[in-house]
């Protein structure tokens, strides 16, 4: 492999300490061939010592991040990301392959991107860029025709760090190598799918982002769509980029709102004061940074159907939300009651078994109905089966890292998928504005409301 220069714009961000750089630690550990040389950007005036101690103690905190040698010698610069200048600064000294990754809210990242036409970029340079891909579909529209002006599409990296967590690449074997699921995974078995993440985190001082963006922005429309997409798509031929891709493209082509009623099919809320693992947690509306005539929520769901052969009529529910009292991260299969159940067995299931995969922890298990256990022969009760974690899991952002020096996009968003999941879920924002749904409260550290769609699995 060529020697690599990363330069991460945002540097001096949280993203790059909490997570591109424990990535990075892991994956030089991993990959002990992987040629690096590291350069961080940013707005802050730091020095490079700086920058290094903060790479030092990103390493540190991986069991076995041992690698940071291998980049000891990285620079920091400080840099308006904005202006060609400062970034022909950056990238004219660059020998060999440049991966550039954006670790910049995506309003700064669009104007580094127009920066950027003004500049030559190295031969077969590749350009990584975070979630929220634009505002809307439009803005994706055009972010995507500013991006394929700089580079090709196969060169462009939309990262979206839940496709390169285990439980969605496991999902992979376990939907298409097993006789006992691969059939049983149509409306014809299935009755419903949630796929669920609800935090205990609550704002953590991201206001500038989190309040432009709300959990739909933040999660649904982007993390959870894409599960959704892997869920949803139909067998490709391979796992090529563009068979995968395309099958994922496909299933995002075919889904609507419940009905194509954004006011029925969406559910909205806000916490309000409360206590968390023993720590209090200001309402949303009084963090600091957060404009309370926003509406922004903090907790949202909504009902999706997946308009093919396959799926139609089986409600997908995707909901997320912060400062939640119980860290619930999960898709949940739920599969249809038998169609014909012997009298002799007592006890009546209320669905015909359960598949969860957690997302972080990655676990899976599978519910079954079984009998003979304490309550009688010919009882039925609920046993599970499960498969935990094994300690060699890939943190999402090593796979997603390392992915892109890799140069493979399998697992990065297409651009036509980037601008669909704005379509999904633009009607929702829409009624919303228009108040057609009602910003609902909940005390941090509750379950939520409890009489939406999702809190009933
Ligand atoms: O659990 P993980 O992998 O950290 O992912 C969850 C996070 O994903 C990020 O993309 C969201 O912006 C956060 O709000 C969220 O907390």
């Amino acid at each position: 492999m060529t020697r690599t220069t990363l330069l991460i714009l945002g540097a001096s961000g949280d993203l790059t300490s909490r997570l591109l750089l424990p990535a990075l630690a892991q994956l030089l550990e991993r990959q002990p061939e992987l040629e690096l040389d590291l350069v961080g950007a940013g707005t802050d005036d730091w020095s490079t010592e700086r920058w290094r101690a903060v790479v030092r103690d990103a390493f540190e905190t991986m069991r076995r991040g041992s690698g940071a040698h291998r980049i000891a010698d990285t620079t920091y610069a400080r840099a308006d990301v904005t202006r060609a200048d400062d970034l022909r600064r950056l990238i004219e000294p660059v020998d060999g392959a440049l991966v550039v990754y954006f670790a910049l809210p995506p309003a700064v990242a669009e104007e580094a991107c127009e920066a950027m036409r003004d500049i030559e970029l190295p031969e077969e340079t590749v350009l990584a860029l975070e979630k929220p891909f634009g505002g809307d579909e439009d803005s994706a529209r055009r972010l995507n025709a500013l991006l394929q002006t700089l580079v090709p599409e196969e060169r462009i990296f939309r990262v979206d760090h839940f496709l390169g967590r285990a439980t969605l690449l496991k999902l992979l074997g376990v939907r298409f190598a097993n006789r006992a699921i691969e059939p049983v995974w149509s409306a014809e078995h299935v009755a419903s799918v949630l796929v669920r993440f609800d935090e205990t985190l609550g704002l953590e001082n991201r206001a500038r982002y989190y309040d432009h963006a709300g959990a739909m922005d933040d999660m649904l429309q982007s993390h959870l769509l894409q599960v959704l997409a892997v869920l949803a798509m139909e067998p490709p031929a391979t796992l090529d980029e563009r068979d995968l891709r395309d099958a994922k493209a496909q299933a995002l082509r075919a889904t609507r709102l419940w009905r194509d009623d954004p006011a029925t099919s969406s559910r909205r809320a806000r916490y309000t004061a409360g206590r968390i693992d023993g720590r209090e947690l200001p309402a949303y509306v009084d963090e600091p940074g957060v404009d309370a005539v926003r509406e922004t929520e903090t907790l949202a769901e909504i009902v999706c159907e997946v308009r093919t052969a396959r799926w139609a009529g089986v409600p997908f529910t995707l909901r997320s939300g912060k400062a939640l009292g119980e860290s619930r991260a999960e898709i949940v299969v739920t599969f249809a009651p038998v169609r014909h159940l012997p009298s002799g067995l007592s006890g009546t299931p209320r669905d015909g078994g359960i598949l969860r995969f957690g997302l972080g922890p990655e676990t899976m298990s599978l519910e079954l109905n079984v009998n003979g256990g304490e309550d009688g022969l010919f009882a039925l009760e609920r046993e599970t089966l499960r498969i935990e974690p094994g300690d060699e899991e890939l943190y999402a952002y090593t796979e997603v890292l390392g992915e892109i020096l890799e140069r493979d996009v399998t697992i990065s968003v297409r651009a036509d998928s980037a601008e669909r999941c704005w379509r999904i879920v633009e009607p929702v924002r829409r009624a919303w504005e228009r108040g057609e749904v009602p910003l609902e409260e909940y005390r941090a550290g509750s379950a939520g409301p409890q009489d939406w769609a999702s809190s009933q699995v």
